[in-house]
């Protein structure tokens, strides 16, 4: 169904516009159904290591879907640190609300699992670190999300120094990202073997 040209080269990717994007996630996504995933444990261990979030006392999250690194133990040891984890609750505009996770998690919309409604709502822009879902990244920490383009939103009410940690395959570490003017960049990668701060590149 899906028409593969694993070698095709990456003609296109300096264009700003939307569609090369389109194309980069399906090969993205293909590749994470084929393949195996970071190890979350190793994952875990590199980012609870970093000062950034040695020194949070509230960091959003995620819920890691099928196709992306599980972070049910990221999660886990944070709050047992007695650190505040937010999780994402996608609105109808497509932008995110956060709720404070308290250990229980119901169905969301599009495969995701979150807070129920009954969670604290939280501000986003209270969170010292962010850790974001993200296909792929390049090494100016320009990020590729699944393409609702609610982290971009979202991202846009809190402090431009916040740190934004996204979770990563070594491979999906790219030369390129195609990036647009609302994209907020990342400024940690973190992958099963190394930790990779952007703007220090
Ligand atoms: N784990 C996780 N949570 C998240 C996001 C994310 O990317 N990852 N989001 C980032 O903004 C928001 C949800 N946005 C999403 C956008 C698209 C798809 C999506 O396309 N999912 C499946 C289809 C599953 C279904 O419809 O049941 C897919 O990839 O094919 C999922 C979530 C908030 N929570
Ligand atoms: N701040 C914003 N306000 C309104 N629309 C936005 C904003 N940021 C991005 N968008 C729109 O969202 C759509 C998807 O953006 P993009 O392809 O960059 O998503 P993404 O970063 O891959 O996804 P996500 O942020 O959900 O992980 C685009 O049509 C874009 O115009």
């Amino acid at each position: 169904m899906t028409a593969s040209s694993p070698g095709a080269s990456a003609a296109g990717a300096a264009e700003e516009r939307p569609r090369p994007k389109i194309a980069l996630r399906r090969r993205l996504l293909a590749l994470r159904r084929a393949g195996v995933l970071p190890d979350p444990a190793v994952l875990t261990e590199r980012v609870l290591a970093l000062p950034e979030v040695a020194r949070a006392t509230c960091v959003a999250a995620y819920v890691g879907m099928t196709d992306e690194p599980d972070t049910t133990e990221l999660l886990a040891r944070l709050r047992a640190r007695g650190v505040r984890v937010l999780l994402p609750v996608v609105r109808a505009d497509l932008d995110l609300d956060f709720r404070e996770f308290g250990g229980t998690l119901v169905p969301g919309a599009m495969g995701t699992r979150e807070p129920p409604p009954s969670a604290t709502h939280v501000e986003l822009g209270e969170a010292q670190v962010i850790i974001v879902p993200a296909l792929a990244a390049d090494e100016a920490g320009n990020r590729l999300g699944r393409g609702g383009g609610s982290y971009d939103r979202a991202l846009t009410r809190t402090a431009p120094a916040t740190p934004v940690i996204a979770l990563l395959h070594d491979r999906e570490i790219l030369g390129d990202v195609p990036a647009e003017a609302h994209d907020r960049r990342v400024t940690i990668i973190v992958t099963q073997s190394r930790t990779v701060r952007p703007a220090s590149l």
